[in-house]
């Protein structure tokens, strides 16, 4: 169960944001961060795998043609989180993770989805939000919620864009500890769009950096994200260190002169 992209170009209108990406074979089970400077196609790669924008090229899942699932069947195999936070609807979150798991899996019985449910709310440490409604939830706890209904269909494939943006430290480390357990345990592979370098140093297989002018690397986060790296693609100068665990981590120390972009 592996992913291929090759040749994807990505246009809105007439504009591309990516032409010809071609990636390595990323293999099961791999966890994936995917980072590069703000407007760089981060969400725009992930809403092209996720099928929600026409693009030229090939990309397969599997040994599927993701372009040409049909959407009852991509709903199975493909679970993607947006950038923004789920809408203050007032519906109780149980309810919400309920029809997101119905519409993917209609094949379950109520005795599995409920299951699938209850897991993935204690998986994620949410229990006490299920009855709560998302219109009178914090905006991190309704990231939260957004993140039970993508992960609780358990697809095989997970495309979560920015899916710590609004929470503490303790809650990041309950999600990509979550993700990390489901592609391990699973074989899923997810691709997870973050700016935090130091979250995908420490939790992720891969880094896919993409840079200004439509440049891609990915490889593993020691290899990719390298002082040089960080300088060409975010125009900053910073160090990799070692922290006192022996864990790398990233320092930025200033930001360089606009020309080195
Ligand atoms: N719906 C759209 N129509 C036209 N252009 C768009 C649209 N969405 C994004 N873009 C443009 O595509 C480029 C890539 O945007 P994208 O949202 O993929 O970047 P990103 O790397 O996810 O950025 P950020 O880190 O700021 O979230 C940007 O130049 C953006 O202005």
């Amino acid at each position: 169960m592996t992913l291929k992209l090759q040749s994807v170009t990505a246009c809105y209108r007439n504009r591309s944001v990516f032409t010809g990406l071609t990636l390595p074979e990323i293999p099961a089970g791999a966890l994936v961060a995917v980072v590069g400077p703000n407007a760089v196609g981060k969400s725009t790669l992930l809403k092209s795998i996720a099928g929600l924008l026409p693009i030229a090229g090939t990309m397969t899942f599997a040994g599927e043609n993701l372009a040409a699932m049909t959407a009852h069947h991509r709903i199975r195999r493909v679970g993607y989180l947006p950038q923004p936070l789920p809408q203050a609807i007032p519906l109780v979150a149980y309810e919400t993770v309920f029809s997101a798991c119905r519409s993917a899996r209609g094949d379950w019985s109520r005795e599995e989805t409920e299951l699938a449910i209850e897991e993935i709310f204690d998986t994620l440490g949410i229990r006490q939000l299920a009855l709560r409604r998302l219109s009178e939830m914090s905006g991190g706890q309704r990231q939260m919620v957004g993140l039970a209904q993508v992960l609780v269909r358990q697809t095989p494939l997970m495309l979560l864009d920015e899916p710590t943006s609004a929470l503490d430290l303790h809650w990041q480390l309950n999600v990509l500890n979550a993700v990390r357990d489901a592609t391990s345990r699973t074989g899923s592979i997810a691709l997870v769009a973050s700016h935090d370098l130091n979250l995908a140093l420490r939790y992720c297989d891969q880094v896919l950096v993409l840079s200004p002018g439509g440049q891609a690397v990915l490889g593993t986060p020691a290899q990719v994200l390298t002082p040089e790296l960080l300088a060409r693609t975010y125009g900053i100068e910073a160090r990799i260190e070692q922290c006192s665990r022996g864990h790398p981590i990233v320092l930025a120390d200033r930001p360089l002169s606009a020309s080195v972009n």
